[in-house]
């Protein structure tokens, strides 16, 4: 075996390398209706102060303020879009639309509704006969109510949208309401992409045997325009032999980056490395420490373009591209440097997970509840499936520097977010209260998976429902007073009771009028602790070895 010269590099001294070559490209101008995704190059300043005159923020009738409470008679109509036709005279209001300019003389608007509660019942009796009435009788409305003044959503001169900023679909409406139908941007990447490799086919090729995944999969990655994603403009440029010319071909497009997956390792046919070094090109790294992808290359070619030699393997082509193509990309865009790398989470294993004897591993994981991540599934770089469903690539250490060949459940880990989360389950929207924050921070046992913590209102049957069925123990805090309200939904949705947990739980209280509660749903133990945090503590230590007992053998 040919064995490379290449030094082990880690990643995140690969990371700073790629970064390092990637300056900004040049500002171009756009349709502001095309401006999506790009970062812009100017503050966008508003022209003029908006709204453009004084309006309403209701429809409603529009008033001299001093003169209220009073009837007034209904001398005009303004709709959005109308002038009215001369300013109010005293006693009399006119009505006005939501956004219609407010006449000379009015400095408040009465909305329909409160017309028409102020109305006597002969007069007006609702805020739609209100709205059509020749006279009305409005409460006392102080001056300004309802008005949005001229200029009150911004000035002339203000920064609405500031230089290096990423724009967002809604930026795009404060385009259109400065009147901005261009705007300056940086230019996206133009990425050239290729597979090389003899045994590969078109992506659906029905007739093969090793079918192209990584032009589709890296082709949606480095050009979509998610906040995950690389935002280039990719051109796909087909399947490459294994050959030196063909390859050298490849290197020669014109692009500001070129990505090619395969033939980096050390094999016979991988041409990558040798070509390379024969075109003089400026290789940055060949190796890296890393599991997938260790056979990663990076150079600056000498027409300037940079290129990332990712591995074949399409695992691995997908992390890399992930961990140091997308940085790249964003910076390229003008994107900060802080915001080109996936942002990270610190989570708990779900599991215990094998170590990987040399190399530090970027395990594809799904992330539960924004805070425990569990594998999906067996993890070879040339099974794609292990990326399905991956919300983050979990950051395992390798057995040397972990002094450990295997991490356990509950052991912190650092994930790199990889896709827009999923929702934490419906528990988890509920305002945390005292209780639910101290249990969270303070207490082991919602350190290991499958526990959930819901607070006793009423829709606590419809949550303990809604659980997932994987969830081992459910807390509920507080309904275990006088009326016992959490007992009531507990039994709707329980079917046993575990009376000795209750009573270990009341014991430790000794207060009649705390009557803890545990129950068991299926193979979920819910339990009902007092909401004060050092009672519910109390509770939870007097069962604590039962409930870990339980929590492993459902683990198990
Ligand atoms: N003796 C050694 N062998 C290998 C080493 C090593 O250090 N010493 N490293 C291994 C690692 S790690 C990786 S990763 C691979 C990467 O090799 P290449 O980048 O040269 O990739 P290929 O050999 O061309 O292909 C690897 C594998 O992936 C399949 N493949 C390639 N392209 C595609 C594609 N576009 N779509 C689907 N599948 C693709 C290809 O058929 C191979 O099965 O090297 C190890 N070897
Ligand atoms: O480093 Mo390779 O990318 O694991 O299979």
């Amino acid at each position: 075996m040919e064995e490379t010269t290449y030094p082990m590099r880690g990643v995140n001294e690969a990371l700073g390398a790629v970064l390092a070559c990637c300056a900004p490209l040049e500002e171009i101008e756009v349709p502001a209706k095309d401006a999506c995704g790009y970062v812009v190059c100017e503050d966008v300043v508003a022209p003029a102060p908006y709204p453009f005159f004084d309006t309403t923020i209701s429809d409603g009738y529009a008033v001299r303020s001093a003169e209220t409470p009073c009837t007034l008679r209904v001398g005009y109509a303004v709709l959005a879009g109308n002038k009215p036709p001369r300013p109010l005279d005293p006693g009399e209001c006119c009505y006005v639309a939501t956004g219609a300019p407010l006449p000379e003389g009015a400095d408040a608007v009465c909305d329909v509704e409160s017309a028409a509660e102020a109305a006597t019942s002969s007069s007006v009796e609702s805020a739609a006969e209100a709205a059509t009435s020749s006279s009305v009788r409005v409460p006392v409305v102080p001056k300004g109510k309802d008005v949005r003044r001229r200029g009150s959503d911004h000035e002339a001169g203000e920064v609405l949208i500031p230089r290096g900023a990423v724009l967002r679909p809604w930026d795009l409406g404060i385009l259109a309401t400065v009147g901005r139908d261009r705007v300056r941007v940086r230019r996206r990447p133009r990425v050239k992409l290729f597979s090389t490799g003899d045994e590969l086919r078109g992506p659906y090729d029905p007739a093969c045997k090793v079918r192209d995944a990584n032009r589709p999969a890296l082709e949606a990655l480095l050009g979509g325009a998610g906040d995950h994603e690389g935002g280039a403009i990719v051109v796909d440029g087909g399947i490459v032999a294994d050959s030196p010319e063909a390859l050298g071909a490849a290197l020669d497009a014109d692009c500001d980056v070129l990505v090619t997956t395969g033939g980096v390792s050390v094999g016979r046919a991988d041409f990558a490395k040798p070509l390379l070094e024969a075109r003089g090109a400026k290789i940055h790294f060949g190796r890296l420490h890393m599991k997938p992808g260790k056979p990663t290359t990076f150079a600056t070619l000498e027409n300037g373009s940079l290129y990332f030699g990712l591995p074949g393997n399409p695992v691995s082509a997908v992390v890399t591209s992930l961990l140091l193509v997308v940085p790249a990309l964003k910076k390229l865009r003008g994107f900060p440097r802080d915001r080109c790398v996936p942002p990270h989470l610190e989570c708990d294993l779900g599991e215990d997970v094998t170590l990987d004897e040399i190399r530090p591993e970027y395990r594809r994981v799904r992330v539960d509840d924004f805070r425990v991540v569990r594998s999906t599934g067996f993890q070879r770089s040339s099974r794609l499936v292990s990326m399905h469903g991956a919300d983050a690539l979990a950051w395992l250490p390798d057995r040397r520097a972990a002094a450990t060949s295997t991490l356990r459940a509950g052991a912190r880990v650092s994930a790199l977010l990889v896709s827009p989360l999923p929702p934490a389950r419906p528990s988890f929207f509920f305002p945390e209260r005292e209780t639910t924050t101290h249990l969270r921070s303070d207490d082991d046992l919602f350190k290991l998976p499958r526990t959930d913590l819901l607070p006793a209102d009423d829709h606590l049957a419809d949550n303990i429902r809604l659980s997932d069925d994987n969830v081992s123990l459910i807390v509920v805090c507080g309904g275990i007073g006088l009326v016992q309200s959490a007992a009531r939904q507990i039994d709707l949705v329980c079917d046993r009771p575990a009376p000795a947990l209750a009573r270990a739980m009341a014991t430790a209280l000794a207060d009649p009028l705390q009557q803890p509660l545990a129950a068991l749903r299926g193979t979920t133990l819910v339990i009902a602790v007092p909401e004060n945090p050092t009672l519910s503590k109390r509770c939870l230590d007097a069962i604590r070895p039962a409930l870990h007992a339980f929590l492993i053998s459902r683990t198990c």
